[in-house]
């Protein structure tokens, strides 16, 4: 799905990337973890073919960047960032925002086709709102309008799903409702790559982690295989716990 092959990132003076390596195959739902400014982003956005490295090499969904098309790449890669909420009009009713998502477009100006409408509906559906689809997308909370991006997203039947920090400002009530929808939409064939801060957000449809620092990733693999005392310190400098329960892990800071 995923392939980087030593990516490096200079800017004037400072090296952002120093070699990041990473794949992820077919089938893995990936968690990317480390401090803030370590570069999470800078791989995203190469990723979707934003930002190019300095060296390496980038390939997503068979594709070698640099030799193909990033437009077409582009159409089976969802991707929710933290400024995307505000690109929307908030008049606009719900339904329109999802239908848009078939195509990219953030608002709608031609009639729609029943077939496509019915599938926005479909999308809401299966976030569970359903019945917001005429309701003013500017109405509905933060978390709603999350789960919304998600649904709208998912119009595109994208084989890879993008989400950086899509959790920031919820509450916990809103959390675990985006994070139950969320893991409703993993399918086969379509995997998920996630950058958070929180470590409990790591619900058990993910199944690995990509622990990175200073530009580098310093961990990679199977959940349970990186998500340790040892290498989490090593990360973020600061002791912790990890307590799993019901396969998913809690962080508790301060202990050896
Ligand atoms: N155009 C640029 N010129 C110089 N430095 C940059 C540029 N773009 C990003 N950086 C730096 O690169 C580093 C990595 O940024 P990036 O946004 O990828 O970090 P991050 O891990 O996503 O951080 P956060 O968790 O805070 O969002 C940061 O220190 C940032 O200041």
């Amino acid at each position: 799905m995923i392939k980087l092959d030593h990516l490096t990132l200079r800017r004037g003076e400072r090296d952002i990337l120093r070699g990041v390596d990473l794949q992820v195959n077919e089938g893995e739902h990936w968690v990317l973890l480390g401090r803030n400014g370590c570069g999470k982003t800078t791989v995203l956005e190469m990723i979707n073919g934003y930002l190019f490295p300095t060296s390496g090499k980038v390939t997503v969904l068979g594709n070698l960047y640099g030799t193909v098309d990033l437009r077409e790449v582009r159409k089976s890669i969802g991707y929710i960032g933290p400024s995307l909420i505000e690109k929307f009009t908030l008049r606009d009713p719900v339904w329109e925002i999802v239908v848009g998502g078939a195509n990219g477009y953030l608002r709608i100006y031609q009639e729609v086709e029943p077939e496509i409408r019915e599938r926005a509906q479909q999308e809401l559906a299966r976030v569970g709102f359903a019945h917001m689809a005429e309701q003013p997308f500017g109405t509905l909370s933060q978390g709603e309008r999350k789960k919304v991006l998600l649904a709208r997203t998912m119009m595109a039947d994208p084989q890879l799903l993008i989400l950086d920090e899509p959790c920031a400002g919820l509450d916990l009530y809103e959390r675990e409702r985006f994070l139950d929808a969320l893991a409703g939409l993993a399918k086969p064939g379509m995997s998920m790559l996630y950058v958070t801060h929180h470590i409990e957000e790591i619900i058990p449809v993910f199944t690995h982690v990509a622990l990175m620092a200073e530009g580098r990733i310093v961990a990679a693999g199977p959940k349970r295989e990186v998500l340790t005392p040892e290498l989490l310190r090593s990360a973020y400098d600061v002791p912790v716990t990890v307590d799993w329960q019901n396969d998913r892990p809690w962080i508790q800071v301060g202990k050896e």
